[in-house]
């Protein structure tokens, strides 16, 4: 999934990025947050599951590529998950603050990613990072203390946890590279090119907006 370094040093990585979690927590605004910088109040749920591509320059000679899936909460039940999570090398599990089932639903999310996707000779589970969306909606809102979500991470195996809004641009990036941070850190990949994991009656993933520059700091 990483190609090697060039003469010159130059270095380009594509990264398979799981986006799961509950309906309606805002996987895909989080997405389009990300990749075009847009929010809508309008819901549609997503069908099966959807892509998109965002670009970094991660340095001046570092390029990553992440390829996110954005999957519906619908499939929690489904059987497709293994289809989709094959090759993944990081996810972000959503919930919306405002709602416990979607927190208590998070657990089960973490527990079906770690058991179909792993990395490395000793298949350790992929980097997963926790997002607690919709926190533009109020400190009273949200369902949990950040002392409460700190052990909860370190007890699930979670890398970590942000506060997020797709709605106020809140962490959305921050988090992103966090993650980042951590596959590059722990050299995670894949043998298999991203573009030869086509899902079996899906096509291939196509690219929703391929952005410049990217300052997430
Ligand atoms: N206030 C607020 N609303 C949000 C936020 N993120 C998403 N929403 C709203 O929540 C609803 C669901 O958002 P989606 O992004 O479609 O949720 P999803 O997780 O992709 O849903 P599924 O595709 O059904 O799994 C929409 O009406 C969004 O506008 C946020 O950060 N704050």
């Amino acid at each position: 999934m990483s190609q090697p370094h060039d003469e010159e040093g130059y270095s380009e990585y594509l990264y398979k990025i799981l986006v799961v979690g509950d309906i309606g927590t805002g996987k895909t605004s989080i997405i389009k947050r990300f990749v075009h910088n847009i929010f809508s109040m309008h819901y549609k749920s997503t069908i099966g599951v959807d892509f998109a591509l965002k670009v970094i320059n991660w340095d001046p000679k570092t390029e990553v590529r992440l390829q996110l899936w954005d999957i519906a909460g619908q499939e929690r039940f489904g059987s497709m998950t293994r289809v989709y999570y094959k090759e993944a090398v990081g996810a972000m599990i959503t919930f919306d603050v405002t709602r416990m089932s979607t927190f208590d639903a998070v657990a089960k999310w973490k527990a079906d990613i770690d058991s179909k996707v792993t990395y490395g000779p000793e298949d350790k589970p992929i980097p997963v990072v926790l997002l607690a969306n919709k926190c533009d909606l109020g400190k009273d809102a949200f369902i949990k203390t950040a002392n409460d979500m700190d052990k909860y991470v370190k007890d699930n195996g979670f890398i970590g946890w942000f506060e997020t809004s797709a709605k106020e641009n809140m962490n959305i990036e921050k988090a992103a590279r966090f993650l980042v941070e951590h596959i590059l850190k722990n050299d995670i990949r894949r043998n298999a090119p991203v573009s030869d994991t086509v899902t079996p009656g899906l096509g291939k993933p196509q690219p929703q907006q391929t952005t410049g520059p990217t300052c997430c700091k």
